[in-house]
């Protein structure tokens, strides 16, 4: 007998839009621990290993519109600082996760976030401290990196999932409102293109119409 196929997901052809939300820090700072407790309930982790890294598909839904969210999380490169380009190509927000209980995680944000602004000026970017669990009291203290770069900062835990649904729905808020308000060159020449498609497609469906029409009307 055969086995059936698995059902495809086929959730990405609904969504009205979709986005891409990255993720950065250095390595142990709960990157993946954090995706994992937002996407517990439904989440399908796909291993591209030739990039390493976990690519996760997400569904959402706001201001009742359908949204397909990419969220990338690396695996490995954060050894050498620096990400490949590709990783930061077309992100529409940026999730910054430091270690509150090692100050050198917290340094290290300057040197992600310059890295952030060469490839991506002007997406939007949330810095996250993580693991409060281990010491509530973390947050009375200040970071003034994010205020200084004027950057939104939420305390978090992975471990015990504190603000991290928060910290996600906004970072996919954000992503949402940047990709259709961007001024970003870049980003105006893929919007453009996409509409190019989707007129071309309706267009091509039209016409679809049309010839069947006549089909039908003909005389054999
Ligand atoms: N106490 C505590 N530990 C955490 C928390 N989040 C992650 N950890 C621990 O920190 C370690 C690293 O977590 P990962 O999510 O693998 O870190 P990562 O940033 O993905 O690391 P790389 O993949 O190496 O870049 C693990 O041992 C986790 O259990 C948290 O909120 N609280
Ligand atoms: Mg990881």
């Amino acid at each position: 007998m055969a086995t059936p196929l698995p059902e495809p997901d086929q959730d990405k052809y609904d969504a009205d839009e979709r986005v891409k939300i990255i993720c950065l820090g250095d390595s142990a700072v709960g990157k993946s621990k954090l995706m994992e407790r937002f996407l517990m309930d439904g989440y399908r982790p796909q291993q591209l290993s030739t990039y390493a890294l976990n690519l996760y598909q997400h569904s959402a839904t706001v201001g009742g519109r359908s949204v397909l969210v990419d969220f990338w999380d690396t695996a490995g490169q954060e050894r050498f600082q620096s990400m490949h380009p590709s990783y930061y190509h077309k992100a529409h927000a940026c999730i910054m996760v430091f270690d509150v209980q090692r100050k050198v995680t917290y340094k290290n944000l300057a040197n992600w976030y310059k890295e952030l602004r060469d490839y991506r000026p002007e997406i939007p970017c949330l810095v996250v401290a993580n693991k409060i669990d281990a010491d509530a009291k973390v947050t009375q203290k200040s970071f003034n990196f994010a205020k200084k770069q004027g950057l939104p900062l939420y305390f978090v835990s992975a471990a015990d999932g504190t603000n991290v649904v928060k910290v996600f729905k906004e970072a996919i808020h954000k992503a949402i409102s940047y990709k259709q308000n961007s001024r970003d060159f870049m980003d105006e020449v893929m919007r453009e293109l996409e509409n190019f498609e989707l007129e071309q497609t309706e267009q091509d469906s039209e016409k679809e119409d049309e010839e069947e029409e006549e089909e039908e009307g003909a005389v054999p």
